[in-house]
């Protein structure tokens, strides 16, 4: 029997994130093609597939930055098919963005005082307004103290070390206190101690949040998720725990890059 309260929440144990059909298509190539996607509240769930598989459209469609050829998205009980970026941002769902999006002269503080600012609806004409700004520098400095980047509060942007770059990316990210966190490949570039601290910084934001990530390295990905998705020429191959995925003959032809992976 359908427990009807949880459903109407959105939330509790039912999926906080869905996709239904969600289809996208370039010129007529379906680049993600009919894909069903439960994300459950609280929980880290992966995105992985081999090269061209759809992940980065999937996730570009699940944020708003490309509207979807067919499908639907809800967040709870909310329908987000078609919203601008900006307003899945504010309803919940925040994608940690690329390095490309931070301003080299302006430091990790300033970063998050805007992203906070801009969070609460301020428009950029205030963000200098140095009153203002103020309000925001107690959580600024809370955020910047949780990504491990107190140290460089000061620092200008250009200047950080990659995997401090990345951390503030997902410090702004975090600073729209989203339901739903979209972390885009957090640990590509990186090197081994990089990636060491990458893991442990998700593992410590993910409390009381749900996360949405795409991840190549395998091991990151056993290290972190609960759900892993397999995605393959736009559509799911295999969803489950990695512990049962990992040993599933599709999934390791899909890597292996075998033409017959999908019979
Ligand atoms: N804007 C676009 N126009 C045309 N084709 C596109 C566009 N974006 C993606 N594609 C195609 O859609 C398919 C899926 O691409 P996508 O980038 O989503 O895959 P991916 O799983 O993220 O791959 P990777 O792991 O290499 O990043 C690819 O064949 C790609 O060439």
């Amino acid at each position: 029997m359908p427990d009807r309260d949880d459903e109407e929440e959105g939330q509790m144990d039912g999926p906080v994130l869905r996709a239904q059909g969600l289809a996208k298509e370039f010129r007529g190539f379906r680049a993600v093609d009919g894909v069903d996607l439960d994300v459950a509240e609280g929980s880290v769930h992966a995105l992985v597939g081999p090269n061209g598989a759809g992940k980065t459209t999937l996730f570009n469609l699940l944020t708003g930055f490309l509207k979807p050829t067919a499908g639907r998205i809800m967040l709870g009980d909310r329908d987000l098919t078609g919203r601008r970026p900006e307003q899945v941002a504010r309803l919940g769902v925040a994608r940690s963005f690329q390095i490309t999006s931070l301003f080299p002269q302006m430091t990790p503080r300033e970063h998050l005082e805007l992203a906070l600012a801009g969070a609460t609806g301020l428009t950029w004409r205030f963000w200098r307004t140095e009153r203002l700004l103020d309000r925001y520098a107690d959580r600024a400095a809370e955020l910047l103290s949780e990504v491990g980047l107190s140290a460089h509060a000061g620092t200008p942007a250009g200047t950080l070390a990659y995997g401090h770059k990345r951390a503030l990316e997902l410090a702004l990210a975090l600073a729209l206190d989203p339901r739903v966190l979209l972390l885009d490949e957090p640990t590509a570039g990186m090197g081994v101690e990089d990636i060491d601290r990458t893991v442990e910084l998700v593992r410590k934001v993910r409390a009381g949040r749900t996360v949405v990530m795409v991840e190549h390295n395998m091991s990151v990905v056993s290290s972190l998720a609960d759900r892993v998705t397999v995605l393959q020429s736009g559509r799911v191959l295999v969803e489950g725990p990695y512990a049962e995925i990992r040993h599933d003959p599709r999934v390791i032809s899909a890597y292996l890059g075998d033409p017959h992976a999908e019979d």
